[in-house]
């Protein structure tokens, strides 16, 4: 998949596009990726997306901190799973959100050479928003664009979306999240200094500060993981929370995972974390002894549940 920009925008050929910010490239979102390559194929042109390098809200809100499923970098990894030829990155400014619907297509059909668009079930663009399906429809007549519109893709009778995905994950619900996403939710991260506390008790902890401020956190609690140091995979239990048992200088809240069968140095490091699945919320431990039995009980946890994944 090539990275196209403005700049770079003349290279493209003609094309079959989708646009949307995509967050978190989910199954929903894949069911209309599929639609557009098939298309795109049966019709002899290029197929592409086109998404946003910042978040539309985040332009015209300063103030607005979006909780996403995927940061741009995750988000064009995902894109790469998919077969699409192209993807656009706008940079989404004031101007452009000044644009009508018309306006707008004029210019994916003159500068991003889009001859077919498909519009998700329910996405709107244009200044106000206030326009939909059949408006597209004629003003692609009009500009000589053919517009298409996608249906939802239902699964357990809802509509996949990346808000109710985002619901699953604040609930700690990572199963139904997966499922959703299609793939396992994951966090990148480096690994920075904590307490130094977890080596005394036989548990060392890599604490991950996430390398995209506006990345999602699963809800707080334990969770099984694995955990990606270069191309290494491990087995890992994670912690969401602010550690009450030790915490008596009110630090935030930590995301910290203590790797099974590693040894090593890690701070510096980056390294990427799946989650698997919700162990139990954190608690507060009258000891560091109880902290450690604890610990100890959720590694036996961990372990059947990732060796039953095989
Ligand atoms: C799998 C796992 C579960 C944890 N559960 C709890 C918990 O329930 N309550 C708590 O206070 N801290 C919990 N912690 C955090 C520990 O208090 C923390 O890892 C330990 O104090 C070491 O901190 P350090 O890495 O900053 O030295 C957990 C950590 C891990 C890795
Ligand atoms: N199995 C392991 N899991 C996690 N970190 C490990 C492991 N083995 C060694 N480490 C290293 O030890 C550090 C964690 O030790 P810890 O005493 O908890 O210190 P800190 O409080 O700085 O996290 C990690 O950042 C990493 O460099």
């Amino acid at each position: 998949m090539e990275i196209v920009t403005e700049a770079t925008a003349v290279s493209l050929p003609a094309c079959v596009a989708t646009i949307g910010c995509f967050d978190g490239v989910h199954k929903g979102h894949q069911f209309l990726i599929e639609q557009v390559y098939t298309i795109a194929k049966a019709e002899g042109l290029a197929s592409c997306l086109i998404t946003f390098s910042r978040h539309p809200r985040q332009v015209l809100d300063t103030d607005y901190r979006p909780r996403l499923l995927t940061c741009l970098s995750q988000k064009i990894e995902r894109f790469e799973h998919t077969p699409i030829d192209y993807c656009v990155l706008l940079p989404f400014t004031k101007e452009l959100s000044m644009l009508s619907a018309r306006e707008f297509m004029e210019i994916l059909h003159r500068v991003y050479h889009v001859q077919t668009l498909f519009v998700g079930y329910d996405h709107h663009f244009g200044h106000g928003q206030d326009e939909g399906f059949q408006q597209y429809c004629e003003y692609g007549k009009e500009l000589g664009m053919r517009v298409m519109h996608s249906k939802a893709l239902i699964e357990d009778g809802v509509s996949v979306s990346s808000t109710l995905i985002r619901s699953c994950l604040l609930e700690g619900d990572i199963h139904r999240a997966n499922a959703y996403l299609g793939y396992n939710y994951y966090l990148n991260g480096r690994v920075v200094d904590g307490r130094k506390l977890g080596r005394t008790i036989g548990f060392p902890t890599a604490n991950i500060q996430p390398l995209c401020e506006e990345k999602l956190l699963p809800a707080a609690g334990v969770y099984a993981v694995y955990v990606y140091i270069g191309k290494e995979c491990y087995s890992g239990m994670l912690n969401i929370g602010s550690c009450p048992t030790v915490n008596t200088d009110e630090r935030p809240a930590s995301i910290e995972v203590h790797i099974l069968n590693f040894t090593g140095d890690l701070y510096q490091k980056l390294v990427k974390v799946e989650f698997l699945d919700y162990i139990r919320p954190e608690v507060k431990f009258d000891s560091v002894e109880a902290l450690t039995e604890q610990l100890q009980r959720d590694k036996v946890t961990v372990k059947k549940l990732l060796n039953q994944r095989g």
